[in-house]
């Protein structure tokens, strides 16, 4: 499937049914001194109020630089890092306000898929084990022997061999550890399965083979996916809608194609300018956005819009004074639930104000260097897929 196929559940103009509601979640880490660390001399703000809802049966793409606070928020959707505030309600549910077996039957409706396979599955387990000990947990199986015709299910669900679940991790090819970890997750039956950079640590060939096989998976099981990621080639090509973050926030949040076609917040169209074309007469005529300066520190973040420090549009004194709200804009007159954190979002599109820095691209391979981080998708992986 191609992000034109994917049509976001509810497009078709009924509301779509909401499984994840994240409401003004923030996690702060305190940072500690003093010998037995027992002083707070400030915090890490990697979550800084976000607020957003993932609809039955859809890929929501989390996309940002290294440390913006995607994984920590996919953590706080897990209950795995509770928020220090605002609150997650998961198909109905303050999953807070959970305790002992009703925690235990809801975190088996979410469940995680890791970035590293390899340390994430214990080595002295066979497959089987593995796949076992979930279902052992959540009392889907009393032993193995009853768990079988399932995990024989399992495997072929994930394009395994049945002969795979005597043998142990290390036996595998990084891809085929991924399908152990998929099929880890689906074992339980879960309703939301988080992706944390699921293919970052595969080569690109096998990083369409897995995201072909969640996109399968997710069709035959009605999954719904949060898919955290840096690498926006990956995210654009599995997401039916994607939130951008910088800094601890969501800055902007779109149906997949239409952040593509049109991004609206100037991290966005940097994020955007800095990923190759494939088409050498596109490539050649476009511009590249330059972010001055470096990431700041989520301890200490800038004031007003956290991305005026390195904006190219920024306005003074409002963007350095006042922080914008994610809000929704209407574009060509159609409010079509794209929403963005910019206070000048309608005139940058417009073109009243124009940046400060724009540079004619040069095809250049360390582009990346100039966002700080490495946010390109390689253009090979969009043509694998
Ligand atoms: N347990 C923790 N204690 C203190 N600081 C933390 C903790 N976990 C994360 N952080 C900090 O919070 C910020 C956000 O981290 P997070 O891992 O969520 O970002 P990320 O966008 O997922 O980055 P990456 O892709 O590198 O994992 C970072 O500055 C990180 O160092």
């Amino acid at each position: 499937m191609t992000t034109t196929e994917h049509e976001a559940p509810g497009a078709a103009g009924t509301e779509p049914e909401v499984l994840v509601d994240v409401q003004g979640v923030k996690v702060h880490f305190p940072i500690k001194a003093g010998v037995i660390l027992d002083r707070v001399i400030g915090y890490v703000y990697a979550v800084d109020g976000v607020d957003l809802t993932i609809h039955k049966g859809e890929t929501y793409g989390l996309v940002g630089e290294s440390g913006c606070g995607k994984s920590t928020l996919g953590r706080a959707i897990l209950n795995l890092e509770p928020p220090t505030d605002g609150k997650v309600i998961f198909d109905g549910v303050d999953i807070a306000s959970l305790k002992g077996e009703a925690l235990r039957t809801k975190r088996q409706d979410i469940q995680m898929v890791f970035q590293d396979p390899l340390s994430s599955l214990d080595p002295r387990q066979s497959v089987e084990s593995l796949l076992v000990e979930g279902m052992q947990a959540h009392g889907l199986a009393k032993n193995a022997k009853e768990a079988r015709p399932r995990l024989r299910e399992l495997l072929k669900a994930v394009g395994l061999p049945v002969q795979a679940l005597s043998k142990y991790p290390h036996e595998f090819s990084g891809g085929q550890r991924q399908r152990i970890g998929i099929a880890r997750a689906l074992s339980v039956n879960p309703k939301l399965i988080v992706a944390d950079e699921p293919v970052s640590a595969l080569d690109v060939s096998v990083q369409a083979q897995v995201i072909n096989l969640l996109e399968d998976l997710q069709e035959e099981y009605g999954l719904t996916y949060l898919v955290v990621a840096h690498d926006l080639a990956v995210v654009r090509h599995i997401s039916d809608r994607i939130g951008v973050m910088y800094l601890g926030s969501l800055v902007e949040e779109a149906a997949a194609a239409d952040l593509y076609a049109q991004p609206l917040h100037p991290y966005t169209r940097a994020l955007l300018s800095a990923v190759p074309i494939p088409d050498p007469d596109v490539e050649d005529s476009r511009e590249q956005i330059l972010l001055t300066g470096d990431l700041p520190s989520p301890s200490n973040p800038p004031s007003g819009c956290r991305f005026h420090t390195r904006c190219p549009w920024r306005q003074e004194t409002r963007c350095d004074d006042e922080r914008p709200q994610l809000r929704v804009v209407a574009i060509d007159g159609v409010v079509e639930g794209h929403r963005v954190a910019c206070h000048w979002a309608e005139q940058i599109e417009s073109g009243e104000l124009q940046p400060h820095a724009v540079k004619a691209i040069a095809i250049d391979p360390s582009a990346s260097d100039t966002l700080g981080g490495d946010l390109m998708g390689p253009a090979s992986l969009t043509e694998a897929l």
